[in-house]
């Protein structure tokens, strides 16, 4: 379904690496199909060219018309000025890809003109491992075909969850924002375990291969979150020990705060782009 496409990335930052490693590791693609083109960082660019073998340009122009797919990979302050920028260079036979925060696919198309086909999806940057929890929703003029496609390339770097683009903000908030929130929650344990004596080395492998084991038990029961931590937790032991302190400073309704007010940022930052102009 990709054989013979070019894949374009306009914005080279990390979402747009851990998208292009995941593509270039699970050999979606070969890496002559993927182009990155950003604005001012040669460096960057020289080093995306050189670790993953793909093609790099600092002619934006040059790069999106070398595209069949266009994956949007700038932020959302930068995407009017993106879009505008290359607007001239698109064909109506481009397929567009957004993996940007909170801006709608109508801001996006009104910008890109006659009829473009535009999919938007929120990934996180465990694509870079394989690992993103992906979801993908179509714009106006996509077709199912289009779909496929994206379907097709986000599952080399994960799952895919096809929604309708009003869950998107909530996507975002929960599994696009996700991996920050257990990164910096094992910032934490790492500290705990530097008072406690382990060695960096020691507690890298502990607390890795704990976040591991919890990924794939949860992948394999049908036990509610309640049940496993339940499990874990001998009566007057550690774990209720240290659970009990997690209760006392209400980490579970700061999580869920937290959560809901990416949401909520998502969609504040949709709000301000529902017109092009
Ligand atoms: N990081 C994450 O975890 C996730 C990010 N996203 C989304 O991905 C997008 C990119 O985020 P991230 O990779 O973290 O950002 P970065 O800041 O790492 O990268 C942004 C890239 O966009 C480029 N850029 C800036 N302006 C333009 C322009 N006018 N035309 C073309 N390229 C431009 C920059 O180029 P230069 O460096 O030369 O200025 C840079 O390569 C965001 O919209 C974000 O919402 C989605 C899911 C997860
Ligand atoms: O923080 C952000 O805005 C982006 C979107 C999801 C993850 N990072």
């Amino acid at each position: 379904m990709l054989e013979n496409k070019t894949i374009t990335f306009l914005g080279a930052g990390s979402m747009a690496e851990a998208i292009i490693v995941g593509l270039v590791r699970q050999e979606v693609v070969s890496p002559s199909q993927i182009i990155a083109t950003n604005v001012s960082d040669q460096d960057k660019l020289n080093y995306l060219e050189k670790t993953y073998d793909i093609r790099t340009t600092s002619d934006r122009l040059e790069a999106v018309r070398q595209g069949d797919i266009i994956v949007l990979a700038m932020k959302p302050k930068h995407v009017k000025e993106a879009i505008e920028y290359v607007r001239d260079s698109t064909r109506k036979d481009q397929l567009f890809v957004s993996v940007l925060a909170g801006i709608p696919t109508v801001y996006m198309e009104d910008l890109l003109g006659e009829k473009a086909s535009l999919i938007r999806t929120m990934p996180n940057t465990s694509a870079k491992v394989g690992a993103s929890a992906t979801a993908i929703c179509k714009g106006r003029h996509a077709t199912d075909q289009h779909l496929q496609q994206v379907e097709t390339l986000f599952t080399a770097v994960g799952t895919v969850t096809v929604v309708e683009e009003d869950k998107l903000d909530a996507v975002t908030g929960l599994a696009g924002s996700g991996p920050a929130y257990f990164y910096f929650l094992i910032e934490a344990m790492e500290q705990a375990a530097a008072d406690a004596g382990l060695t960096e080395e020691e507690a890298s492998a502990l607390i890795t291969q704990t976040v591991v084991g919890v990924g794939k038990r949860l992948q394999s029961t049908t036990k509610s979150s309640k049940e496993l931590y339940q499990e874990v937790m001998s009566p007057n032991g550690t774990t209720e020990a240290g659970i009990n302190v997690l209760r006392e400073h209400e980490t579970q309704e700061a999580m869920q705060a937290a959560v809901t007010r990416a949401i909520a940022r998502s969609k504040e930052l949709g709000a301000v782009f529902t017109k092009s102009n």
